[in-house]
């Protein structure tokens, strides 16, 4: 899951650092305040080693204090982040995180962790099914050509390699608005975001979108260009970071808008997961221009963002993609992955693209009808769609089955491995159980879910929620159904179930996937074996229906039911004859319905 996948990310990323030294693990300061000996003129070949300059002294431009060369870029960010106060020796204070206990990390020099613990990522880390390790994705990052997606394997890499290690779908997000694909409402060529970020005038913002939209790789695309703009690019990921982290932040953003009049982009993945008192931390520093924030969620910000912050910044309402920006997604994985696709008509023929792998393998072929499938069926998701692709081509390799192919373009037969729909059908379902979660199958489930707990089948309403949960559905979309079933199905029998049917959506609310699923099966088996009423349901579909059936103008409220706040309402005989009960010792005479329904019993069973 993706927090898990967070959790393993390394602290202060690229993104949150000043800029680096050429030097892997040394951080180095902004180049304004940078001590002379360390940004020298360009060696000569012939010039001393570097550990002679980082012998010499240098002063601290901020707290003066006279340190060894080699380590004045550690001490000037620790410095910065002290706000200029920094009086510790360096090993005792810790960036933001301590590496945990026992990491390889533990027991490295400060500033030569990859601070693995922090609950400050970088946005390369993210993503589920990640399971690289930090260090891997500092060097990824530097080895990646801009906007060429190939980050960890460059395109000689056999095709065993380029399916090795970080998902596909890290490796091919893009770098650049260019390779963006789709969403074109939002970032189309006239829109008023593109042009913003065009030229680099960054708005604070909240990207709202469905899994796998692109929310996470269009704050890479901002953090690639605003870091070329020396901007800083700070990220939090609001599933782990504590309150005092943002604070660590914001402290460092200040003393870089203070120091070097830099600006901090603030990223905040899942801002949903902060709540209201974590959002105000920052309210006040986005509003005064300290911290550009860019928020990234999944639920609807209107009731997840503090309404104060959500004034403070625009909503970029992201979509689904569509099918055909799937399958240019897909088709440029079949690219990199140098596959080859077997049109419709040349059904074991022409191959129409890619470049192919190394010679020594066998070429792998993919059916054009297998990519439209798994463009359709991965509903707008390409971390979905390009996951399953991984696993249908790794699958088919490690089969190693070849299927003999009339290559009719090359004038004879040769053997390569074929993936075809069926292939990527299973792929999907071993990511992600094959679910639709906008079309049939999305509705399917939820209405044999409903069925199954009206009619008290503990073990086949457990079925379908785990068919809908782990086919990739919103755990929140099921909590909704089931606060409506609490009423409609079991209504007055046991109004507990209302209760428990708010709780478990706040708790879900709370706790996110793949914790929530219990919370919800236990609602789900309570609400099963919860005796039925439909009474109050019934009863209100019939006033609806009589209300709805109605000719004319509908009959006024009675006089005595109105109240009367004013003389002249009294006098227009507003609330005369009101029988206030608590004055009466018997229940009390009085119509409470227009006349002309006098008598009337929504509570009777009605013909239809
Ligand atoms: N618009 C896009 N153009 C090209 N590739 C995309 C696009 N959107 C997503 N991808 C691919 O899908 C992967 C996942 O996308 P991303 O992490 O941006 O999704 P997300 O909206 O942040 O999802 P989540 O809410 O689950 O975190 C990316 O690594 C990238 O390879």
């Amino acid at each position: 899951m993706k927090d898990e996948a967070d959790s393993e990310s390394r602290g202060l990323g690229d993104a949150a650092q000043p800029p680096r030294a050429g030097k892997a693990g040394r951080t180095t300061a902004p180049e304004g305040l940078r001590a002379a000996p360390l940004p020298a003129a360009p060696r000569e070949p012939m010039e001393p080693a570097e550990g002679a300059e980082e012998e010499r002294p240098v002063q601290c431009p901020v707290c003066l204090r006279e340190l060894p060369g080699a380590d004045i870029n550690a001490h000037l960010d620790r410095c910065l982040q002290a706000g200029g106060a920094e009086a510790e020796p360096p090993s005792k204070r810790p960036r933001l995180a301590a590496a945990p206990p026992g990491s390889q990390a533990e027991g490295q020099p400060e500033e030569a962790r990859p601070a693995a613990a922090s609950p400050v990522f970088s946005l390369f880390h993210k993503g589920r099914g990640g399971g690289q390790s930090p260090a891997d994705a500092g060097r990824d990052e530097a080895a990646a050509p801009p906007g060429h997606g190939c980050a960890a394997a460059p395109c000689g890499d056999s095709l065993a390699q380029k399916l090795q290690g970080k998902p596909l779908a890290e490796r091919l997000r893009p770098d650049t608005l260019g390779s963006y694909v789709g969403q074109e409402r939002v970032l189309g060529a006239q829109t008023l975001l593109r042009s913003l970020l065009e030229s680099h005038e960054i708005p604070s913002l909240i990207l709202w979108g469905p899994p796998g939209c692109g929310k996470t790789t269009l704050a890479h695309i901002i953090a690639n260009s605003s870091k070329k703009n020396g901007m800083r690019f700070v990220t939090l990921s609001a599933t782990s970071a504590k309150t005092n982290d943002v604070r660590d932040v914001i402290s460092q953003a200040q003393n870089e808008k203070r120091l070097f009049k830099r600006k901090t982009i603030l990223f905040i993945d899942e801002i949903h997961r902060f709540n209201k008192s974590q959002q105000d931390t920052f309210l006040p520093h986005v509003e005064c221009g300290t911290v550009t924030l860019i928020g990234a969620t999944t639920e609807n910000p209107s009731f997840q963002v503090n309404a104060a912050l959500l004034s403070r910044c625009r909503v970029i309402v992201l979509e689904k993609l569509s099918a055909e920006a799937m399958e240019a997604i897909l088709m440029r994985a079949v690219r990199f992955l140098g596959l080859q696709v077997l049109g419709q008509g040349d059904q074991h023929g022409t191959p129409a693209t890619g470049s192919g792998s190394k010679s020594s393998e066998l070429p792998v072929y993919i059916e054009e009808k297998a990519l439209n499938t798994l463009a359709y069926l991965c509903d707008g998701d390409a971390r979905t769609g390009l996951n399953g692709l991984q696993l249908a081509v790794q699958a088919r390799i490690a089969v190693g089955r070849t299927t003999p192919l009339n290559t009719t373009a090359k004038g004879g037969a040769a053997d390569g491995i074929l993936v075809t729909e069926e292939h990527v059908k299973e792929g999907l379902q071993r990511s992600h159980i094959l679910y639709d979660r906008a079309g049939e199958e999305h509705y399917n489930c939820i209405s044999a879910l409903h069925k199954s707990m009206r009619g008290s089948d503990e073990n086949a309403s457990l079925y379908w929620l785990a068919r809908m949960l782990e086919g990739g559905e919103d755990p929140l979309y099921v909590a909704r159904r089931l606060v409506r079933f609490a009423s409609e199905d079991i209504g007055l029998a046991d109004p507990l179930a209302l209760t428990q049917a708010v709780a478990a959506y706040q708790g879900c609310h709370f706790i996110g996937m793949p914790e929530c699923e219990v919370i919800l099966a236990q609602c789900v088996v309570y609400f099963a074996r919860a005796p039925k009423s439909i009474e109050v349901y019934r009863a209100y579909g019939n006033v609806k229906e009589c209300l709805r059936m109605h000719t004319g103008p509908l009959p006024p409220v009675p006089l005595h039911l109105r109240n009367a706040p004013t003389r002249l309402m009294k006098n227009l005989g507003y609330g005369k004859g009101y029988k206030y009960n608590p004055m009466y010792k018997e229940p009390v005479e009085q119509d409470y319905l227009p006349e002309e329904l006098k008598g009337t019993d929504f509570f009777k069973e009605r013909e239809t």
